[in-house]
């Protein structure tokens, strides 16, 4: 079996492949311990999307390697990869994961499409029917504007909750919490209003973003699906 790994800011998404089928999957918040020795076995390849620092994937590696035997194989943006061509003059430079994002959003979808990443940062990528990344956007995600919030401010205090009344807020929480959702909303509408392709959404905030009013398609694990097929040399059938 391969494990399937995508170790993001926030969260680490993983999921479980024997040949044809997903046989297990899970996702692993921040501070919280990867329980690979409890993971279905045998385990023969570890593939990685991520963006953490070298440190941390040298953690990761480690981890792996102890409880596998097996050294996982990290997967890093490319200049020109499964027919997708980086718009960045420094490709390396790029998030991992907004690369197999892409190629993963690329397999789902022919092109032109918008890839929206909501995680821990919210990421915009953009590729044309010629499978080229016109480059992107990259803005706070939820848990950073309000950790922002509260981590920057002596009296922004809040409890949170979804629920919002579309009336401005009449305490700091709902001020705090309209203000969420008015942002979503604001890139909801940015992405509606433009017609450049398919909009595939991802993240941890993805459904926010939906009932926020995105028009777009939701693919829960698109950077694993990305990595995947980064894996076994996918090319789209141009
Ligand atoms: N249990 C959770 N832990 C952390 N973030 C969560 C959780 N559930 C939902 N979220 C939301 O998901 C976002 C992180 O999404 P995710 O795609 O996991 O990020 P990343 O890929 O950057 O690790 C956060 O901004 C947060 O609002
Ligand atoms: C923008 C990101 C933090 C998003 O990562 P995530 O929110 O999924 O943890 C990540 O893609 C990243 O670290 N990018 C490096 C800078 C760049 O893409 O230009
Ligand atoms: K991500």
């Amino acid at each position: 079996m391969i494990l399937q790994i995508d170790a993001g800011n926030s969260r680490l998404k993983w999921r479980l492949r024997a040949g044809e089928e997903i046989v297990d999957r899970g996702v692993v918040s921040a501070g919280g311990v990867f329980d690979v020795a409890g993971l279905p076995r045998p385990i023969e390849r570890v593939v990685v999307s991520t963006v953490r620092s070298d440190a941390r994937r040298v953690e990761l590696a480690n981890q792996l390697r102890t409880s596998l035997g097996v050294s996982p194989e990290f997967h890093d943006t490319q200049a020109h990869q499964c027919g997708l061509r980086c718009g960045y003059a420094r490709p390396g430079d790029m998030g991992a994961d907004r690369w197999h994002a892409l190629v993963g959003a690329a397999a789902h979808q022919h092109p032109p499409l918008v890839v929206v990443d909501a995680g821990s940062a919210i990421t915009v990528d953009y590729l044309d029917a010629a499978y080229r990344h016109r480059g992107g956007y990259i803005l706070p995600g939820e848990r950073l504007h309000l950790n922002a919030l509260f981590g920057e401010t002596d009296r922004v205090r809040f409890q949170g909750g979804a629920g919002h009344s579309g009336r401005p807020g009449r305490s700091t929480n709902d001020c705090v919490m309209g203000g969420l959702h008015w942002l979503r909303e604001a890139l909801a509408d940015r992405l509606n209003a433009e017609s450049f392709g398919a909009v595939l959404v991802t993240g941890g905030d993805a459904e926010a973003l939906l009932a926020a009013g995105l028009q777009a398609r939701w693919y829960p694990e698109l950077v694993l699906d990305g990595l995947e097929r980064v894996d076994i040399g996918w090319e789209p059938d141009i």
